[in-house]
């Protein structure tokens, strides 16, 4: 179907009648058009250019080859634009290499970009308890991640994050062990995955929230928002609020990838 993208008078000959010239896209193109975020951090950074400038310069020559695998492998997925960003990748490879956690906890899974990155940080003897509604996406990455050798790492849970979270705190053993949490699930979640995560990862430990700047609409006024996106940027905003509230951890909101709000659980 076509949209009207724009249109304006035409007078082809001197004393013919002018005629309209409509402007026709795809509407799928339009949508594009009127939706930023299918350019990459569109508000986030000053430009594409510069997106690209640090994509190319300091991600992509340093990204490990099962990584960029398993990128290329997403990249044919309808939904591939969902996956962890690399350069938020890079930024948890550091946090990653800097804290040295053996238990780990992620939430949103899909194709296991940011899973395989954190099997590939730890420990051997580490362990990663994953969890995601739908396996069939896992599935897309994982024979990237077995070729990895990193496979004995991951507990893959197939499940809703929040009874498998609350069924951990069932038991007291589980308070404060985990070193390291990466969250990506549903965003309108995200302030009730924090009062668990909190009580599950230890002092010291690191909880990394991904997406808190949803594409840099949470500094929009609300109707300047798509329908579609309004939702992800009130979660955003509203969590972001709750933890500038929370003396419970220090924080840092970056403005890496898509938003990275990086705590450190300090009591
Ligand atoms: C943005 S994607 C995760 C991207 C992933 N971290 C990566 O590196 O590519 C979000 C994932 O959360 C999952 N999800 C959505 N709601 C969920 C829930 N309530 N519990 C667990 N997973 C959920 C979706 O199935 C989807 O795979
Ligand atoms: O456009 C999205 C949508 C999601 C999303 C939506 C609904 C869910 O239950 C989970 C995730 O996540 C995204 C994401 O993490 C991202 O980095 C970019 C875009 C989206």
């Amino acid at each position: 179907m076509k949209c009207i993208l724009g249109s304006f008078l035409s007078y082809p000959l001197k004393g013919t009648a002018p005629y309209i010239v409509l402007i026709l896209v795809d509407c799928r193109e339009m949508e594009s058009i009127k939706d930023p975020s299918i350019y990459r951090n569109p508000v986030i950074l000053q430009s594409e250019d510069l997106a690209n400038y640090i994509l190319e310069t300091s991600v992509y020559p340093r990204e490990p080859e099962p990584l960029k695998e398993l990128r290329e492998a997403t990249s044919n997925h309808p939904w591939g634009f969902i996956a962890t960003l690399p350069e938020a990748g890079q930024l948890m490879t550091l946090l990653l290499k800097l804290l040295n956690p053996k238990k780990t906890i992620e939430l949103g899974v899909f194709t296991g970009y940011s899973l395989l990155l954190t099997a590939l940080n730890i420990p051997d003897d580490g362990k990663i308890t994953a969890i995601d509604i739908d396996r069939k996406t896992y599935e897309v990455g994982l024979p990237v991640i077995k070729k990895a050798g990193v496979e004995h790492k991951i507990n893959f849970i197939e499940s809703p994050a929040l009874p498998i979270l609350d069924k951990l705190l069932e038991d007291p053993a589980n308070e404060g062990s985990f070193d390291f949490a990466f969250i990506d699930a549903d965003k309108e979640n995200y302030v009730n995955y924090h009062e668990r995560l909190i009580k599950l990862v230890k002092v010291g430990g690191l909880l990394v929230y991904d997406n808190t700047l949803w594409g840099g609409t949470v500094s929009w006024p609300e109707d300047k928002v798509p329908p579609n996106k309004r939702s992800g940027r009130n979660a955003a905003i509203e969590f972001n609020k709750k933890i500038t509230k929370d003396s419970r951890v220090e924080f840092a909101l970056t403005s890496v990838g898509d938003g990275l709000n990086i705590c450190r659980r300090v009591a």
